[in-house]
C-alpha cells in the first residue's frame, strides 16, 4: 500500500484513450493532486509492444509488457485494453490485490459486470466505468448518484457515434448508406469490425449498462432486443421526413407494463424521432442520453461519445473520485441489483409504426391491406400512396404505400407484417419502423 500522500496508478493499454490518459496524468500532475487531495503517481503502463508508435510519447521507463506484475503494485488500475480477455482476468487480479479499477470497457461490463462487481464488493474495492457509455458525457454518475432519489421511467439514447454519423450524412447530405459508411470508416468513427456499430451490438451493450443503473436490476446485453441500421435507405429517410421525423439508432431502456405487471424493456433499433425532439438535433458523431425521470422530468446529456482525449476525461474523473475515496477512506460503492424487475419481451411493447410496402397497383388492394391490419388489431392512422416502378417480371403497375399506425403492440404488428408478406398483392415489405420520443 502507498503512503497517504501518493496513490500508485497503473495503466493497462496505451491506445487512443490510454495514451491520452497517460499524457494528462503526467502533464497535469500538480493540478490533479490538488483536486484529488493526493498525488496520482503513474507507476507503469502495460503495452503489447514496447516499440509501437503512440499518439503521445510515454516515457520509456514507464512501459512494461507484463500487465500481471504491474497490477500487483498499484492502488488504482486503469484498464484501457478493451475486449473480454485478458481485461477480465487483470481486473479480477487487481481487485483481489485490493486495488480500485477504472475502465472504459463496455463489452466487459455488459458481459461480466455482476462477476466483477461481486468480486469488488467482497473486498470493498471500487469499479468505475463512466467512459464505457457515451464516452466523455457524464451519464453513469448522474444515474447512480444525482438521480438516486428519483424514479427513472425511460432512457432514449444515441450512444453509438458512428451510426449517428452515417444516418446524419444520409439525412442532411443525401449520402447513400455505402457512401456514408465509407466516410465514417475513413474518419475513424467505425470500429475495426464495423458490424459491432452497424448491427447495433455496441449500442446494445451500452443499453444494458444504462438499464442496470437506471432500474437497479440485472440486465444482460443478450437480453437487449437489437436491430441495426444496415438496411436503412434514402427512401426511408424521405418517408421519415414526410412524417415529420428523422431516423436515429436508439438505445432504449424503459419501465413498461407487460402482461404480468411492471418490468423493463431494453431495445436497440433505428427509430423515427419527431423533428422537434431534442434527440433529432444530435448531428454527426455526437451522442446524447435523454432521461425521463418522475420528479426531475426530461433531462438531456449531450456531447462527445468517443475520441481518445474526450474519453480520457471520463476516465480521469473516475480516477480522481477513486483517489478521493482513498483519502477519505470507506468501502467502494456497491453495484447491487436491488430491484427484481422482469425483462419484458419486445412483443409486449407498444409504439406507433410506419410500415412501407410495395404493392400491385390495382383496384381493391388498399382495402385488402387495411382489412389485414384491422384483423390483427392494428389501427391505421395515415396512408400515403405514390407510384412505384412497374414490376420487372410481369410489367404490372406498382404503388408504394406508407402506412402510419395508431399505437399498437409489437406482436400484433409482426403478425400483420407476416400476413402482408404472404399476400399476393404485396410485392415487398420495404420497412417497419417504430416512432419513439412522442
Ligand atoms: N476510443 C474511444 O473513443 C472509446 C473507447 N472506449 C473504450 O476504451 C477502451 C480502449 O479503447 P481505445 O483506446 O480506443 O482502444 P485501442 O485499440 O486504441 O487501444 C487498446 C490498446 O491496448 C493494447 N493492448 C491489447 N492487449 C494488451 C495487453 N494484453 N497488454 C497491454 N496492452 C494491450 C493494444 O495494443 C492497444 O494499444 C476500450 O474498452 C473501448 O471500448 C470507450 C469509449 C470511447
Ligand atoms: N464505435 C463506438 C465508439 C465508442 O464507444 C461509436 O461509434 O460510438
Ligand atoms: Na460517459
Amino acid at each position: 500500500m502507498s503512503d497517504l500522500r501518493t496513490l500508485r496508478v497503473a495503466l493497462l493499454g496505451a491506445g487512443s484513450v490510454g495514451s491520452q490518459v497517460a499524457r494528462i496524468l503526467i502533464e497535469d500532475r500538480a493540478e490533479l493532486a490538488a483536486r484529488a487531495g493526493i498525488t496520482l503517481d503513474l507507476v507503469g503502463v502495460a503495452v503489447r509492444s514496447l516499440d509501437s508508435a503512440r499518439d503521445w510519447d510515454i516515457p520509456a521507463e514507464l512501459l512494461t509488457t507484463d500487465a500481471t506484475a504491474l497490477v500487483q503494485r498499484a492502488d488504482v488500475v486503469i484498464e484501457l485494453i478493451g475486449g473480454i480477455e485478458p481485461a477480465r482476468t487483470l481486473i479480477l487480479e487487481a481487485v483481489a490485490a485490493g486495488a480500485d479499477v477504472v475502465t472504459g470497457n463496455k463489452a466487459l461490463i455488459a458481459a461480466h459486470g455482476p462477476e466483477l462487481f461481486d468480486a469488488a464488493a467482497r473486498v470493498g474495492a471500487l469499479i468505475s466505468y463512466e467512459a464505457a457509455v457515451a464516452g466523455a458525457i457524464p451519464i453513469l454518475r448522474p444515474l447512480r448518484e444525482s438521480l438516486a432519489g428519483d424514479k427513472i421511467n425511460r432512457i432514449l439514447a444515441i450512444v453509438n457515434g458512428s451510426t449517428n454519423f452515417i444516418l446524419d450524412r444520409m439525412d442532411r447530405f443525401g449520402d447513400t448508406m455505402e457512401q456514408a459508411q465509407k466516410t465514417a470508416f475513413e474518419l475513424g468513427f467505425l470500429e475495426a469490425d464495423p458490424t459491432l456499430d452497424v448491427d447495433g451490438y455496441d449500442a446494445a451493450q451500452k443499453a444494458a449498462i444504462l438499464a442496470r443503473l437506471a432500474f437497479h436490476a440485472d440486465v444482460p446485453a443478450e437480453a437487449v432486443y437489437r436491430e441495426g441500421i444496415a438496411d436503412i435507405t434514402a427512401e426511408q429517410i424521405r418517408d421519415a421526413a414526410a412524417a415529420g421525423a428523422t431516423i436515429k439508432l436508439l438505445a432504449i431502456a424503459e419501465r413498461v407494463t407487460g402482461e404480468h405487471g411492471e418490468g423493463i424493456s431494453t431495445r436497440v433499433y433505428p427509430a423515427l424521432i419527431p423533428k422537434e425532439h431534442p434527440l433529432a438535433s444530435v448531428h454527426g458523431g455526437n451522442n446524447a442520453v435523454f432521461v425521463e425521470a418522475a420528479a426531475a422530468g426530461p433531462l438531456m446529456f449531450y456531447g462527445a461519445g468517443a475520441g481518445g482525449v474526450q474519453t480520457a476525461s471520463a476516465v480521469l474523473g473516475d480516477l480522481v473520485s477513486a483517489a478521493r475515496r482513498h483519502v477519505a477512506g470507506g468501502p467502494g460503492l456497491t453495484e447491487g441489483a436491488t430491484a427484481k424487475l422482469p425483462l419484458i419481451p419486445i412483443g409486449e411493447v407498444s409504439a406507433r409504426y410506419q410500415i412501407a410496402l410495395r404493392v400491385s397497383d390495382r383496384p381493391g388492394v388498399l382495402a385488402q391491406i387495411a382489412g389485414i391490419l384491422a384483423e390483427a388489431g392494428v389501427s391505421v392512422e395515415t396512408v400515403v400512396q405514390s407510384a412505384a416502378e412497374a414490376d420487372e417480371v410481369s410489367g404490372e403497375h406498382a404503388a408504394m404505400l406508407v402506412i402510419g399506425t395508431h399505437t399498437s403492440r409489437e406482436d400484433a404488428v409482426q403478425n400483420t407484417v407476416n400476413a402482408l408478406r404472404s399476400h399476393e398483392a404485396v410485392r415487398a415489405v420495404i420497412s417497419v419502423l417504430r416512432f419513439e420520443g412522442e
